[in-house]
């Protein structure tokens, strides 16, 4: 069974963080594992706190799965801080990490800083150059590039900009814009456009982290990186169309639909 490991935030809630992570990972079939790098207190309404974990004990993390397991695939989400960013990326250096996935959280759609402002820099630094693939939303993209963005047009810029600070390709997601959700794809050549109808619904919490560790648990199948979003894409569309209301605020999407539809669970 292929092996995966994200390094990421925990959300108490379940929609986003760690918890989606492996809940994706669990969907397409893969054996997941975690690195907390963060444990926020979170529900569908808000983010009420944040305990960082400290720098030793997020290496110590990394090393226990690395010297131990080999190692299909990571994503990267929340970091939170320097320090964090900084261990992550001189831990890793040590072991050979074919597909990483770094999804550049910035700020939770309840509009609270999961990543301090001043440790913008260093993610662009260190993370951003060890990606394979970078999949910043629009205002992720905005924050990057220091550019605004309206349209198409716009993000093909962002990714062009994005793309010189080193990862092998971007991917900057249309979440955030009007009309068809259309993510595009950016290979320092070509662009590649996947389109899906805008779902209209407010239950999109941790569409991010979902999105990001299905393209990763492509990547460890050996998927081709145009493939892996293709097969994400489809996955991030199904879960929000299934997506359903669990508190008073922004609920989950829905990742055991397809498995539990082919099992006649519901
Ligand atoms: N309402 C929606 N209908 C269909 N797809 C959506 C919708 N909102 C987001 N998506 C898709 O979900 C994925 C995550 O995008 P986005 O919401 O922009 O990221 P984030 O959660 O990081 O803000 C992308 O593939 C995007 O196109
Ligand atoms: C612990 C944690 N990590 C990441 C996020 C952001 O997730 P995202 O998928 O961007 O979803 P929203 O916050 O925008 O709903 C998070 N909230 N918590």
């Amino acid at each position: 069974m292929k092996r995966i490991l994200t390094i990421a935030g925990s959300d108490s809630c379940g929609g986003a963080g760690i918890q989606a992570d492996l809940k994706t990972f669990s969907a397409h079939g893969l054996f997941g594992m975690s690195v907390i790098t963060a444990v926020t207190a979170q529900n569908t309404q808000g983010v009420f706190g944040v305990q960082d974990i400290s720098a030793e004990l997020i290496q110590k993390q990394i090393e226990a799965v690395f010297d131990d397991i080999a190692v299909d695939a990571v994503k990267i989400g929340m970091v939170s801080i320097t320090d964090t960013i900084k261990v992550i990326a001189q831990t890793l250096e040590r072991y050979p990490v074919r597909n990483l996935v770094v999804d550049p959280v910035m700020v939770s759609k309840s509009g609270y800083h999961l990543l301090q402002p001043e440790a913008k820099e260093a993610l662009i630094r260190y993370l951003l150059p060890m990606a394979k693939v970078v999949t910043p939303n629009i205002p992720e993209a905005e924050v990057i590039t220091g550019m605004k963005i309206n349209d198409l047009e716009d993000m093909k810029s962002a990714a062009v900009q994005i793309y010189h600070m080193n990862p092998e390709y971007v991917l900057v997601k249309g979440g955030h814009l009007e009309g068809e959700a259309v993510d595009l794809l950016y290979d320092g050549k070509d662009f590649k456009y996947y389109h899906s109808p805008r779902i209209h619904t407010q239950n999109t919490h941790g569409t991010g982290c979902t999105l990001s560790s299905a393209i990763a648990s492509n990547l460890a199948k050996n998927m081709s990186v145009a493939e892996a979003i293709e097969g994400a894409k489809a996955y991030i569309t199904v879960a929000i169309e299934q997506s359903f209301s669990i508190g008073k605020g922004v609920g989950p999407t829905h990742h055991f639909y397809e498995l539990y539809k082919k099992a006649g669970l519901i």
